[in-house]
């Protein structure tokens, strides 16, 4: 598996090896002691997933302090148009994002620290979308940032999307609890 980083620090994205034979392929997505040696979480709480039809979109997502986790996913069918926003005060890329395409054919994972926001426009659906995280769904801490209020250049005007991600704050008003070194 390889590491690449991003532009957002904390954030990186995973590269596994695939195997294809006549059957089909496979491919690993999390080994213990590799991810302790490249310093990422190791101690997931939940796993979940998520099937989108085409035009979806979904986010921007995390957890407020103190529920707030790292994060890791990939797209096992289909393929998104990821995107990562930091909201950590002090960090370089403060309010800045990456995009990423994420699909089963690349078979890459994202890997998201504490204090980033997170979200995907379905590219190719359905897609299925995979998360591992390093708290428990904690509901009353679970909320977001208005989709297209980061300057994120989504590929649809008018995606599909739930009533309560309409009803997100911006970006401009969300008074951000992160900062590098966890939440204040
Ligand atoms: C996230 C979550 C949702 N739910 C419930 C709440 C709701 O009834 C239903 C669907 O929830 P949502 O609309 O929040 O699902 P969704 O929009 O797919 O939420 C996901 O979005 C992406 C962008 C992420 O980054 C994920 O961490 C997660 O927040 O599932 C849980 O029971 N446990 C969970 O962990």
């Amino acid at each position: 598996m390889e590491l690449r980083q991003t532009s957002i620090p904390g954030c990186c994205e995973l590269l596994p090896d695939r195997f294809r034979d006549d059957r089909g392929s496979f491919v690993k997505t999390f080994h213990h002691g590799l991810f302790t040696e490249l310093g990422l979480n190791t101690d997931w709480r939940e796993e979940y997933y998520s099937v989108s039809h085409p035009r979806v979109l979904r986010g921007l997502h995390f957890q407020l302090p103190p529920h707030d986790h790292e994060k890791l996913v990939y797209c096992s069918a289909g393929g998104v148009l990821d995107v990562v926003l930091d909201l950590r005060r002090d960090s370089p890329s403060y309010g800045r994002h990456e995009l990423f395409e994420l699909n089963a054919e690349r078979a890459n994972l994202l890997y998201l620290p504490k204090g980033v926001a997170h979200g995907f426009y379905v590219t190719d659906g359905p897609a299925t979308m995979l998360y591992k995280v390093a708290t428990v769904y904690a509901p009353a801490h679970d909320t977001g940032i208005r989709w297209d209020s980061a300057g994120i250049p989504w590929p649809d005007a008018d995606p599909v999307i739930s009533q309560r991600d309409r009803s997100f704050a911006p970006l401009a008003e969300f008074v951000s609890p992160f900062t590098m070194g966890g939440a204040r």
